[in-house]
């Protein structure tokens, strides 16, 4: 997908504002002008932010289910993704949580000069992540799976739908957890590259667990 083609999936799918957009532009020249500073992104993905950033992360919405009021809590943000790009294309709820001082005081920066009231960030690990009950819980290049179910378990529970970006090996990485956890599990693919995708969950309980009650 070229930057080109990134910015109409975007509209095509969203219909963005003006103000969506000049939210989502202002993001990626605040990503780029950081990278002098500090490691956000892969440095070979800078000239494609659109695409592998930004549509990267937009695409976990055409998957997710609508706001039911509870948060859409993002781990390990880094540096916003796919947090930032889903508070700027919806108005729900939605928690970052981030335990690297620098990229905290980065994603608390963005969210103040973005204007983004819907958005919010957990300073902390996530395994301490105080436990409330997620509508959506996004990760990306966070953890494996294992590690990933672990430490976020508290913050789901039956209805929580779980959006996990990978890559060529999600399906493998699946196969892999089935012993150990149960759920809802299923894989799509991604729209930006072949070698993605998206493993997709729900009901995950630790094997030999009653689901609905994690
Ligand atoms: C490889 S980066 C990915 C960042 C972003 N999600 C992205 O796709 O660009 C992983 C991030 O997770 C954070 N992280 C790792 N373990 C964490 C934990 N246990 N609790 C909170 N954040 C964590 C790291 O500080 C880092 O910013």
């Amino acid at each position: 997908m070229t930057e080109e083609e990134a910015r109409a999936w975007l509209q095509a799918q969203f219909e963005v504002s003006r103000e969506t957009w000049d939210q989502l532009e202002r993001y990626v020249a605040i990503l780029s002008s950081a990278m002098d500073e500090q490691n956000l992104i892969a440095e070979s993905t800078r000239p494609h932010i659109w695409a592998r950033h930004i549509v990267d992360s937009a695409q976990l919405l055409t998957i997710a289910p609508n706001d039911d009021g509870r948060d859409w809590i993002d781990l390990g943000s880094g540096a916003g993704l796919p947090g930032i790009v889903i508070a700027c294309l919806v108005d729900r709820p939605l928690m970052m949580v981030e335990s690297r001082r620098k990229r905290i005081d980065f994603l608390n920066g963005v969210i103040a000069d973005l204007g983004l009231g819907n958005a919010r960030v957990f300073g902390g690990r996530v395994e301490s992540t105080p436990a409330t009950k997620a509508a959506v819980i996004s990760a990306r290049a966070y953890a494996p799976l294992p590690k990933l179910l672990a430490s976020a378990l508290h913050l789901s529970d039956k209805n929580t739908v779980w959006v996990l970006p990978k890559g060529r090996n999600a399906q493998n990485e699946l196969e892999a957890v089935r012993p150990t956890w149960q759920g809802a599990f299923h894989v799509e693919p991604s729209v930006t590259d072949a070698d993605s995708a998206i493993i997709v969950a729900r009901s995950v309980t630790p094997a030999g667990k009653k689901k609905g009650r994690p």
